[in-house]
């Protein structure tokens, strides 16, 4: 599909005219006074078919009116964004740039209700018992370094999509967090990030975690080399690695080489973009500090979301409001 500029449709001349003749000059303390309905107008409650989870989208205290949301609604029908949506889900290659899908919706659609076809879709589910059976021995103890003693400290190596979404869920999940299992995330360069993290890590207990859809990149192929280094430093036996690394990535071939054992990759496909890869098994880190059940739960909450965003009308879209706000 080809895509345009937003600003070649006729509904961005329409908004930059009504900046021009009023956007700019909206006020929102006089909006309020004036209408008295703007909170109920310009907000919306989702309520979940599945749990008792709400989301309350308040967007009344934006510099809209009814005229500016209409046009930003006309400016989504002229880019076609329902046409771009349905392609997404159907598996068209709206990855331009890198001629690919764009499916992270298939990673959390448990149900099955996408029935989307594209190779690899079928192999999400056994990739989730993998990470449901592995998660569950290393936060059971059942799982055992190379001493024999359970796992208490978890490092994610990894940057961008392989770091920022895991550290961001375990933050904001921390409640539900396992306490007596330490979780670290190295990005950095920096050769200070991962020496500081392994003076407060053990070797014979603590469970590395090399994450990058490539396994090329290079900031976390050195952290994840200064580690295997540590570690064999004191294990001294390179047939100990395979109970203390594991890869998640797409590059099986690359992981091997760095001596992950096959049982020990987690794999996932090219139509996850890292920015979108914590649905994916980017997401072990996650379901290791706040349980596998609760990651489950997180992707069932996504998919109800992808259900709203697919079959919303614009108007009511979260998504696609919070999306059009954002260009006015
Ligand atoms: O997961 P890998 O392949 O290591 O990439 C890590 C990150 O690299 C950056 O350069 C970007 O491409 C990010 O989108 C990506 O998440």
């Amino acid at each position: 599909m080809a895509h345009k500029l937003a600003s070649s449709h006729p509904a961005w001349n329409k908004l930059e005219q009504l900046y021009e003749s009023k956007g700019k000059q909206i006020n929102l303390t006089k909006a309020f006074n004036e209408d008295k309905k703007r909170f109920s107008t310009y907000s919306q409650l989702w309520k979940s078919e599945k749990t008792d989870a709400t989301i309350l989208l308040d967007y009344s205290k934006n510099l809209i009116d009814a005229e500016v949301l209409e046009a930003l609604v006309q400016l989504a029908k002229e880019a076609k964004v329902q046409e771009q949506v349905d392609a997404m889900f159907s598996g068209e290659h709206i990855n331009t740039s890198e001629d690919r899908s764009v499916l992270h919706v298939a990673l959390r659609d448990l149900p099955g209700d996408f029935s989307i076809n594209e190779p690899g879709v079928e192999e999400v589910k056994p990739e989730l018992e993998h990470m449901k059976s592995f998660s569950e021995a290393v936060r059971s103890g059942a799982w055992k370094g190379y001493t024999g003693k359970p796992i208490k400290s978890i490092v994610n190596i990894g940057i961008g999509g392989s770091d920022l979404g895991p550290v961001m869920v375990t933050e904001a999940l921390k409640p539900y967090a396992k306490r007596d299992l330490d979780a670290h995330f190295v990005s950095n360069i920096d050769g200070t990030h991962m020496a500081e993290t392994l003076k407060v890590c053990d070797p014979e207990t603590t469970l590395f975690i090399v994450a990058s859809k490539t396994f090329t990149t290079q900031e976390t192929i050195t952290n994840a080399t200064t580690a295997r280094d540590w570690f064999l430093e004191n294990a001294k036996d390179k047939a100990h690695v395979a109970k203390h690394f594991v890869a998640l990535s797409t590059n099986v071939k690359a992981a091997t080489d760095f001596g992950i054992a096959k049982e020990n990759m987690f794999k996932f496909w090219d139509w996850v973009g890292g920015r979108y890869s914590l649905w994916s098994a980017i997401g072990l880190s996650i379901a290791l500090v706040i349980g596998f059940d609760n990651f489950e739960q997180l992707l069932h909450g996504a998919h109800e979301m992808d259900l709203h965003y697919k079959n919303a009308k614009l108007e009511e879209n979260i998504p696609v409001l919070l999306a059009l706000i954002g260009i006015w």
